[in-house]
Formats: C-alpha cells, structure tokens, sequence
C-alpha cells in the first residue's frame, strides 16, 4: 500500500493513476486523495540572499558584487528580493553601503525589493534611498531581541509602530520577521505565550509575517506544534516561513509548513547566511534546494533555478567559497532532474 499511497500522491489524475495501478477502485483512490495533506499549486519565494545571507560576511563585500547578485536574482523569476537593510553600521558594517546598493541595482518592474527597517530613523533613510518596500524584524525572546536590535520585544513593537505608521503615510507595503529563540525548550514556550501575541500584533499591519528559525534548530515536529499556535491567532496566507539549515532540518521543516498551508518560503541563494546576533547558526536553506524540492513536488515557482544557480556560482566565486546548495554540489556532476 506504500507504493501506492505515494503514486497517489503522484497522480494529478485517477486516470493517469490506472495506468500503473488499473485494479484499483476509484472510490479507493478518492479516499487516499482526500486523506493526503494539501500542498499548495504555487509557492512565493522570498530570496534573502543578498540581505540575510551577505550580513554575516567578515570580509565586506564590494558594493558592485551585491548590485550585480541582486541584477542577476532579478532575471530568475524571483518575485521577492530582500536587497539590503537600513540597520546601524556600528552595528552590521556589511549593510553600510545599503543606500549605494538600492540606488544601484536595476530594478525589475516583476520584482519586489524590500528592505530591513528596524526604527523610524532606518525607515527614513530607506524611504530616501527610494526603497518601496520594507520589513520590520523583532523576536521571541528578550535577550535575543536584546542582541540583535538592542531593545525589549515591548519596546521593538512601539519601534515598528512607529515604522508602520510612516510605511502607510507612504504607502509602502510592510513585512514583519520574527526570530525564534536560542534553545528549543525557549522556542516551545515563548512561541505560546509571545510570538503569538507579537505576531498578532503584527499581522495587525504588516502584510505578512515570516517565522524565522534563526538558528535552525527546529525540527518537523516543532514546527508543525509552533505552526499549529500560531494558526490558531493568524491566517495562514499570511504566513511565511523563514528555515536555517544549521541541523539540516530546513527541508523538511519546510515541507511541513507547506502541508500546512503555508505558501511563503524565505530562502537565499547559495545557502549564505547565519545572523551576526545568532552565533553557531549556520546558513538559510538555499533557493536552488527549496527550488528543486518544490519543482519535484510539481509546485510551481514561476523561478528559472538553473538561473538561480548561475547567480550562485557567481557570489561563491566572489566569496571564494563552496556553495552550500547540495543542488549545485550535485549538479556539478549530474544532469538536474527538475531544470525547470
Ligand atoms: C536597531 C539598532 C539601530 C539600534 O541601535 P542602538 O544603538 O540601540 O540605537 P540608538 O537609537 O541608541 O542610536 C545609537 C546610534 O545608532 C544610530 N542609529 C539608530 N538607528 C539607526 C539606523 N536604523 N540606521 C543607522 N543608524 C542608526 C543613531 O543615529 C546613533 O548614532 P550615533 O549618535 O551613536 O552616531 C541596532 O541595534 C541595529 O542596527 N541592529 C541591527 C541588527 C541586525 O541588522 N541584525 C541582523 C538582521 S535580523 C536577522 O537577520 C534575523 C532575520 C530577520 O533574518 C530572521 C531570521 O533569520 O530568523
């Protein structure tokens, strides 16, 4: 019956179905279908390569290196590119240039470009560099947000009050990012008692909220349990998932979103990545995985992933790094199976 739970899976059709299977009874057939989990037809992706992934980076990065990354993710199909964030460079030297890099790229009229605004000052200079798009990004727990944004998750909320109320005067649409926490027992309770609210209170205003696993310690049956709270106070198409791949859990973890009903996947090109404020953790699940996981499953992306790898060859060149898509590594010496 294994064999032919997953060929149901497989099937768009009881008649493509019969082809393999012709003793089967329909009404079988149905049944299995109806117990299967959903998966959405298409998925957005948010590449945050070019932000979240280059953060991290000790060396900085020259500004025509992130420019021609961002120009060559436009290409893709991509329709989300987080481009930079307005943050203090005292504190994230990398972003310094982040005025230089907006004004510089060239921007797809397909392709949305937010940006990280953590206070009204970072919206002010986002919004003067031309961004049209920016996120706010708090957390679950207080010493992280503390690390990170150097404030209480109390004072983080009147902070992207602020931000949000200029973003509408704008008119600029506003996403919000919410990190977890540093230890899975953390994770379990302040997911209960604070994202929740947090969450709600952004959902309030921000057009979409992305869970980030920061550190990549969730598993598939954290998230499911996260998920499952957090469902019970926000819609689901207004959710995104946000996975490290720290424990290599980001797939999976992913997976279960999407049987969920999530349909917004954040992921960066390369699997660059891990954040100044979250140390140990390792890079974002890469685009050319999710890309490949999500084609196999017959999910459209409306993203060219050969492409998608293309620009990551390059950034790797640029780093002089290997590149953590296991796609790529695989792809150097087998023909891709899903090339969409
Ligand atoms: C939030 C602040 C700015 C507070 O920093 P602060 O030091 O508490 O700010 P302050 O208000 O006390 O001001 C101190 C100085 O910072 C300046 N300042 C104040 N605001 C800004 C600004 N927006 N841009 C530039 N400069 C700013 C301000 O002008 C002043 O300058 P001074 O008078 O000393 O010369 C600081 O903590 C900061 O920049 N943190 C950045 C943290 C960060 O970027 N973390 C990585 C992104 S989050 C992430 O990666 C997680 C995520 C989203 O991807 C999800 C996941 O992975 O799960």
């Amino acid at each position: 019956m294994g064999n032919v739970s997953t060929a149901v899976k497989h099937c768009l059709s009881y008649e493509s179905f019969l082809l393999d299977y012709p003793w089967f009874p329909r009404l079988l057939w149905e049944e299995k279908c109806s117990e299967l989990p959903k998966l959405p037809l298409c998925v957005k992706i948010v590449e945050v390569g070019p932000r979240d992934g280059l953060q991290n980076e000790k060396e900085i990065v020259p500004t025509e290196v992130k420019i021609q990354l961002i120009d060559m993710l436009s290409q893709t199909g991509l329709p989300v590119i987080e481009a930079t964030s307005f943050v203090s460079s005292k504190w994230v030297a990398q972003m310094a240039d982040h005025t230089a890099v907006l004004r510089g790229i060239k921007r797809s009229p397909d392709v949305r470009y937010p940006v990280l605004t953590p206070n009204a000052q970072g919206f002010q200079a986002a919004f003067a560099a031309g961004a049209t798009e920016v996120a706010v990004f708090g957390s679950a727990s207080e010493t992280f947000s503390r690390k990170n944004i150097n404030c209480s998750i109390e004072e983080s909320l009147q902070r992207f009050e602020q931000v949000i109320s200029a973003a509408k005067q704008e008119g600029i649409p506003v996403r919000g990012c919410v990190s977890q926490t540093p230890t899975v027992l953390q994770i379990m309770v302040t997911q209960r008692v604070v994202v929740a609210n947090g969450l709600f209170y952004c959902t309030y205003s921000c057009y979409e909220v992305s869970l980030g696993d920061t550190i990549g310690v969730g598993t598939a049956g954290s998230m499911a349990e996260m998920l499952s709270d957090v469902l019970t106070e926000v819609p689901v198409s207004a959710l995104a998932v946000h996975c490290h791949d720290t424990y290599g859990q980001a797939l999976p973890n992913i997976l279960i979103a999407l049987q969920m009903g999530v349909s917004v996947v954040d992921s960066s090109v390369a699997g660059l990545g891990g954040c100044p404020y979250a140390k140990g953790a390792s890079g974002n699940v890469s685009t050319e995985d999710v890309l490949y996981m999500l084609h196999g499953l017959g999910i459209e992306t409306g993203v060219d992933m050969l492409k998608v790898m293309e620009a990551g060859e390059f950034i790797c060149r640029a780093l002089n790094r290997k590149t953590n898509s296991k796609v790529s590594q695989a792809t150097k010496t087998i023909r891709p199976f899903h090339s969409k």
